[in-house]
């Protein structure tokens, strides 16, 4: 069985006197992609932001490669995330100032690379991503559809070892949720990022390997690895 890479144990947090988790715990491990399911409020994305070290936990741990998260500095958590996590949210949130291949690129130049190359990855990525065509437009120039899948291709720029994605299909119609979920599993496949789903779409879960289901702020995930 592949090792656990992403551990988050016993999770706790509070929002003022609103419990958002309650005792939550989830693995990932390498490469497979894992649905977050359950009913609005119940806690998913607390959960996400808790596992991508966006969110401190009050109480309960987040274990990434054999360290403990909550022990990083902020500067060691935000390399982390910059270079090991990619994220996609429910609106693309794409920067739109800037053109799609600069948006694909931005987390290659906030990582040094040189322009001319972070924009050849990045166009390669809107390739694969089907979206090559949009590449000198602005966000506000193309469609939702077309905008997801240049915040999927941003996400796996840097090819991460865990996408975090927050209900990614959310804002789509069937058709392009499918679509954008077919591109998004293949390119993790391909490069072997872990992905983390939060979604309450059974036809959007049905793309995980598994299923971990959040209710009141506490997960059951039935296959933890020791
Ligand atoms: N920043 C915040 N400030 C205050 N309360 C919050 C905050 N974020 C979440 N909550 C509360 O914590 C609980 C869990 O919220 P969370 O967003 O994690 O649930 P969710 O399952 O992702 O919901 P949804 O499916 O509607 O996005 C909810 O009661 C929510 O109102």
């Amino acid at each position: 069985m592949t090792e656990a890479l992403l551990v988050g144990t016993d999770l706790h947090k509070m929002y003022g006197t609103t419990p958002a988790l309650r005792g939550s715990s989830l693995t990932v491990r390498a490469g497979e992609i894992v649905a977050v399911m359950g009913s609005s409020g119940s806690g998913k994305s607390t959960l996400l932001h808790c596992l991508a070290g966006i969110v401190r936990p009050d109480d309960g741990t987040v274990v990434y490669a054999g360290r403990l998260i909550s022990s990083m500095t902020d500067v060691e958590r935000s390399a982390l995330r910059r270079r090991d996590f990619g994220f996609v949210f429910q609106f693309g949130q794409l920067v739109p100032e800037l053109t799609c291949v600069e948006n694909v690129a931005l987390p290659l130049r906030l990582d040094g690379v040189r322009r001319k190359e972070a924009e050849r990855r990045s166009r390669e990525w809107l390739d694969r991503l089907e979206v090559g065509d949009v590449a000198g437009k602005l966000p506000g120039q193309i469609s939702g559809g077309q905008g997801q899948r240049v915040a999927v291709a941003r996400a796996l720029v840097t090819e991460p070892k865990v996408v975090f994605a927050d209900e990614p299909t959310g804002a789509l119609d069937s058709l392009n949720g499918e679509k954008v979920m077919q591109l998004l599993g293949q390119a993790a496949r391909d490069t072997g990022a872990a992905v983390v789903l939060v979604t309450h779409e059974p036809r959007v879960a049905a793309y995980a390997d598994r299923e971990v289901v959040v209710r009141d702020g506490a997960s059951l995930d039935l296959e933890r690895v020791a």
